[in-house]
């Protein structure tokens, strides 16, 4: 039987991680598969590490995995820390605010499976897809961003810069140990790479709804970051 691993970056998610491990944990059984999940905290101030530890205690340490970090080192070496501890045969990335929500996960797993596919992305700009809870400006930054990749570097999804997907686990090895960039380019760079190898790529539609509190980190940086991140991949 396939195991799922789930990959869950957190900073500053003690209110959340519990009521989302509730739900994964929920879709999974109700599913009859195999899984576990990854945390990767990195040093939350908010006391997010006690609470998994807590969750440790109720699901077992063979479920719920704890790998911190000593400080917060940004998502895209969260993912490479966190992949280093997953046993499963597919590994599912997620955000830990209900931005990406399990109930989705069974249409992940089904389309895979149906498809054989390498890759499968939650999409906001396809179908019933969408974003709720951004503005205006964000909404065309991250418009704006999925349209210059497609254009520019021909990627043939329509998300690139979202982060709910599932990857068989040799594929997201292999593509993790070419990665060069850190920041939100992450996720673009990973699907640049991904059409380079031509893995198969099966899409979700998903609803993005924003967190409730806290605030993104999005900023000039990352924008210039994600502009040079497109450039520097044209010619790989
Ligand atoms: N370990 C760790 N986790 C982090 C860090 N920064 C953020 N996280 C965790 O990563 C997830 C996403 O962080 P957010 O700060 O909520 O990101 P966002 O602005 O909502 O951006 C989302 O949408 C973008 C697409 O438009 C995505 O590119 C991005 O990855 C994310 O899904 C959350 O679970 C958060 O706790 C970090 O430095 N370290
Ligand atoms: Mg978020």
């Amino acid at each position: 039987m396939s195991k799922y691993s789930v990959l869950l970056p957190t900073y500053n998610e003690k209110r959340n991680l519990p009521i989302i491990t509730y739900l994964i944990a929920r879709t999974f059984e109700q599913a009859n598969l195999s899984w576990e999940i990854v945390v990767i905290d990195d040093a939350s101030p908010d006391g997010t590490q006690e609470v998994a530890k807590e969750l440790q205690r109720i699901y077992g340490e063979e479920r719920i995995l704890l790998k911190p970090r000593a400080g917060k080192l940004g998502l895209g070496t969260a993912y490479i820390h966190g992949l280093k501890s997953a046993t499963g045969d597919f590994v599912i990335i997620m955000d830990a605010d209900f931005s990406h929500h399990p109930k989705y996960l069974p249409e992940f797993i089904k389309l895979q499976k149906e498809g054989n596919y390498d890759i499968v992305l939650g999409t906001r700009y396809a179908k019933d897809g969408g974003v709720y809870g951004w503005n205006l400006k964000r909404k065309l930054i991250s418009r704006g961003a999925n349209l210059l990749a497609s254009t520019v570097l021909g990627t043939g999804v329509s998300d690139v810069t979202g982060s709910f997907r599932l990857y068989k686990k040799h594929v997201l090895e292999t593509l993790m140990k070419e990665i060069t960039s850190k920041g939100y380019v992450f996720q673009m760079e990973m699907i640049a790479r991904a059409r380079q190898h031509n893995y198969s790529i099966g899409e979700v539609p998903i609803a993005f709804v924003d967190r409730l509190y806290g605030e993104s980190k999005l900023g000039m940086d990352d924008i210039i970051g994600y502009l040079k991140g497109v450039l520097s991949l044209v010619f790989i």
